[in-house]
């Protein structure tokens, strides 16, 4: 499903944090957002998975105003994986996941036989089935992330937030999960630090600066020396991944010389 937002800005405090900001992921697409710390992008995410009412514009799912629609209708085409809450809770791993499915279910309705399957589904893709009956709040901050991920899945959304999906994830499952969203063909909008990451895995990405998007294309696009000097205040040489052929950055301090340029 295609996600658009027109011209959406966001106050807080009579403050504006972000404005005119105009996006939009196609079906299927792996949008990431990338940009400095506060540049705005958890802000924009937050107006997509109705956290944070934009002040001016909208944003829309198909063709519907995801400020117009229930909570309920929105919980049940859109899953956020998101910072904000630690989740300290002392549920069960399965009962964290299997709360992706309320948006699917009946005010009091129990859970089916598929609900538990889905569930088991998304436990065992991120390698969390055996940690099924362990309370939540004992799990490390990486194996928290991934519950969360499988929580996402089990909603089986239209449309994929994810806020620095990768945090606390070691090397092997950054690649799992980020491979794992890939393969989902789920419209995805991500913000992502990494921005090797955000080479490897966005078909496009949009770069915030102080709360506008200033440039917008293919990894190759945006991520020249040129936009990495200017926005991230740093150096990059620029090459291909020798196994995936994607751009792959080699980054240094501004400080640094670098003979070749
Ligand atoms: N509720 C709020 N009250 C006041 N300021 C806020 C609020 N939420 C966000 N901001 C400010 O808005 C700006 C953008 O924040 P946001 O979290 O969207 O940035 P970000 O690009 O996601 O940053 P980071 O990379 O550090 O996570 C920051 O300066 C932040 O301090």
């Amino acid at each position: 499903m295609k996600l658009t937002i027109h011209h959406v800005a966001v106050s807080v405090s009579s403050r504006q944090i972000v404005s005119n900001i105009d996006l939009a992921v196609q079906p299927g697409e792996i949008v990431g957002l990338v940009g400095p710390n506060g540049s705005g992008k958890s802000t924009i995410l937050r107006t997509v998975y109705r956290m944070l009412r934009p002040s001016a514009g909208f944003v829309q799912l198909g063709d519907d105003d995801v400020w117009q629609m229930s909570p309920r209708t929105s919980a049940r085409q859109t899953a956020a994986v998101v910072q904000e809450s630690t989740h300290d809770v002392a549920f069960t791993v399965a009962k964290m996941v299997q709360m992706g499915r309320t948006p699917h279910k009946g005010f009091f309705a129990g859970d089916t036989d598929h609900d538990w399957q889905v569930t088991t589904t998304a436990l065992a893709r991120v390698q969390m089935l055996d940690c099924a009956n362990r309370p939540f709040n004992t799990l490390s901050g990486g194996e928290k992330q991934r519950v969360l991920i499988a929580r996402a899945l089990a909603q089986e959304p239209q449309l994929l937030v994810l806020d620095e999906p990768t945090n606390h994830l070691d090397i092997h499952y950054q690649l799992d999960i980020l491979e794992l969203v890939r393969s989902l063909g789920i419209t995805t909008l991500v913000t992502v630090h990494d921005l090797n990451l955000a080479a490897a895995y966005c078909d496009r990405l949009y770069v915030l600066s102080a709360g506008t998007i200033v440039a917008e294309g293919t990894p190759e696009q945006v991520l020249t020396p040129h936009w990495l000097r200017d926005i991230f205040l740093v150096n990059a040489v620029i090459q291909r991944h020798p196994v995936t052929n994607r751009i792959q950055l080699a980054l240094f301090p501004l400080s640094h010389r670098h003979e070749g340029g």
